[in-house]
């Protein structure tokens, strides 16, 4: 199959790799032309402007965005729409807000697939979770490149219908957030706390057996190795916020209870006043963990 892609940021050139991997063939273009050079570098055709890129594209397109959620998307399929019609497929695998999701699967020619993708940029080597909503066609002539993208053929799998996929990779974040402020705050409390703990050491165990252990608790424990137990330079300030932030609301327009996820959100809001709070700079860390985020750091 040809895939384009458009967005050759951390997730789009782990897309590009892992779809040339499986053999088949991928056009490249980003507004950055160091970007599109890499892409290149890595065996896809590179394309020095959309309209390059829409020409290198057989007649029934599949095209894949991995831009920043919001403006750029829609700005994008402004600009593909006089090019694409029916017979073709567009796929957004960035964090989109579900509801954009079902306005652009309306109004966009070609069949429209929202597919929030996780793992992060660090989840390379393993492949994507891919959660897809839109039309039973198009997911099933994108599988190929799903099979690639994700674990395997495990690790994707069609929601519903238009706004389905976002809408479940939003509640994911959610449930990240959550995950990530009971970690800090529990190894918040180790480092406060009576004993004087090596906490790589306990991050170790707990990932060794124990009830709670899970890919953040490895990345606790990378960070602990990383930065040593007391985080170092780590900054008491988390960034990011809108995933969760759609959650909250989501919760509360469907009358669903989600106090963790609130509280961890409100943590992340409260750590921009800098008060020096152990949890949210382990929060922090773990961001550059699984996303490649910048770490805010202290003087
Ligand atoms: N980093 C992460 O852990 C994850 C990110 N995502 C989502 O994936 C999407 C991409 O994220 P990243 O790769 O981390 O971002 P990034 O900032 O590393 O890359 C974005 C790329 O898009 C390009 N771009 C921006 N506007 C463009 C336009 N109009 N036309 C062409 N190229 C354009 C930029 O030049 C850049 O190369 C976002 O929606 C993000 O929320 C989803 C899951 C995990
Ligand atoms: O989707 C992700 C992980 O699953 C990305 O890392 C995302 O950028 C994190 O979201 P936020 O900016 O709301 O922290």
């Amino acid at each position: 199959m040809q895939l384009g892609l458009i967005g050759l940021g951390r997730m789009g050139q782990i897309v590009v790799g892992r779809t040339l991997a499986a053999g088949h063939e991928v056009v490249a273009f980003d507004l950055d032309d160091d970007a599109v050079a890499t892409a290149a570098d890595t065996g896809a055709d590179p394309a020095d402007s959309l309209a390059d890129f829409v020409d290198q594209l057989g007649s029934e397109k599949r095209i894949w965005l991995m831009v920043p959620a919001g403006e750029a998307v829609d700005v994008t399929l402004e600009e593909l729409e006089p090019h694409l019609d029916a017979d073709d497929v567009v796929v957004d695998g960035g964090n989109s807000y579900f509801e954009d999701s079902v306005r652009r699967a309306e109004s966009c020619p070609a069949a429209y697939l929202d597919c929030g993708t996780s793992g992060g940029p660090a989840g390379a080597e393993l492949g994507f979770s891919l959660m897809v909503g839109g039309p039973q066609w198009a997911y099933d002539e994108l599988e190929p490149v799903f099979d690639a993208v994700a674990t395997g053929p495990d690790g994707h799998e069609r929601m519903g219908p238009a706004g389905s996929g976002h809408y479940v990779k939003m509640i994911h974040n959610g449930v990240e957030y959550a995950l990530m402020q009971a970690y800090g705050e529990g190894f918040e409390l180790l480092h406060e706390g009576r004993f004087d703990l090596d906490l790589e050491n306990v991050a170790s165990v707990w990932n060794n057996g124990a009830v709670i252990r899970s890919w953040l608790l490895e990345l606790c424990e990378e960070a602990f190795r990383e930065e040593g137990t007391d985080l170092g330079t780590v900054a008491d300030r988390v960034e990011g916020g809108s995933t969760g932030t759609w959650t909250v609301q989501e919760g509360l327009e469907q009358e669903v209870p989600l106090p963790l996820i609130y509280t961890a959100l409100s943590e992340r809001f409260g750590s921009r006043a800098d008060d020096g709070r152990f949890s949210r700079r382990l929060a922090n860390r773990l961001r550059y963990g699984f996303g490649r985020h910048e770490v805010p750091r202290r003087e």
